[in-house]
């Protein structure tokens, strides 16, 4: 398993937001996450990307405890982050928000860059490599040069996911990708993220668009108050009586 938490928990004040949550990612796997309105999904989220420490439990990345580490750490090893209605710097070129978000994941660049020394132009070579690379398998690389404000929605959308892939991540951690997208940006991001599976990336996404989350989904983890109601194919969460019930009032087949 490239994943694998067990017995999370996490309470804010008297609720169990996550209680005693176990899941398994494997190597190359979609994974995805849904749940009703308050489920914990957001909180499982922050917990496997590190915004959040346990109560209990713990979390494997591909052998090792990560559980404690903060964010930069987790970044390092290899876990990459899409968050939710993340900001777009304005007066920034896509290829220049892109190499920001890296930036940021180097701790030892702003010192070395205000030193101007030449490992500094190293990395930034480096980093101007990799984004260029992030904006293709994104599919912006038309869109490099452009002010990122200018950029329609699903391509601001694309260049979020271009910052994660900057980091060459062996597992993206997508937190509701496809929020606020109309249908046609919604069937652009979810080609994308089918071809990020077919080039074998790791992933794990947060969605409450469940229509969206069984298509692309291997394995589908549906939470309801915090804990694990159901777990496995689309085809049998769809079939599974809890979820059903959680789900009470909307039809499944419909989303
Ligand atoms: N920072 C916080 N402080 C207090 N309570 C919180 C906090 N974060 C989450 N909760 C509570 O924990 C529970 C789970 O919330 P969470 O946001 O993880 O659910 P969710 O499935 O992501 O919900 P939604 O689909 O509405 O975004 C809810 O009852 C929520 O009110």
């Amino acid at each position: 398993m490239l994943l694998r938490a067990r017995g999370l928990r996490r309470s804010f004040g008297g609720v169990l937001a996550v209680h005693d949550v176990d899941l398994d990612v494997a190597a190359g796997e979609l994974r995805g996450v849904i749940g009703p309105n308050g489920a914990g999904k957001s909180t499982l989220f922050n917990l496997l990307g590190g915004q959040l420490a346990p109560n209990r439990g713990t979390v494997e990345y591909d052998g090792s405890r990560i559980d404690r580490l903060p964010p930069h750490r987790r970044a390092g090893l290899g876990i990459g982050i899409v968050f939710q209605n993340a900001r777009i710097f304005h007066g920034m070129t896509a290829l220049e928000n892109v190499m920001v978000g890296a930036h940021a994941t180097t701790r030892a660049g702003f010192l070395s860059a205000a030193l101007r020394l030449p490992a500094h132009h190293r990395a930034e070579r480096q980093i101007r490599t990799r984004a260029v690379e992030a904006l293709h398998r994104a599919g912006l690389a038309d869109w490099a040069d452009r002010p990122a404000e200018s950029l329609p929605l699903g391509q601001q959308r694309a260049l979020q996911v271009a910052r994660a892939l900057c980091g060459r991540p062996r597992l993206l951690l997508l937190d509701e990708p496809a929020s606020g997208l109309r249908a046609a940006e919604r069937e652009e991001l979810a080609r994308l993220i089918e071809e990020l599976k077919g080039q074998g990336l790791t992933m794990l996404m947060v969605e409450h668009d469940v229509g969206l989350v069984a298509r692309l989904a291997d394995r589908i983890t549906v939470l309801d108050l915090g804990r694990v109601i159901a777990e496995g194919t689309p085809d049998e969460v769809r079939d599974d009586e809890a979820v059903v019930t959680a789900y009470l009032g909307v039809d499944l087949a419909d989303r």
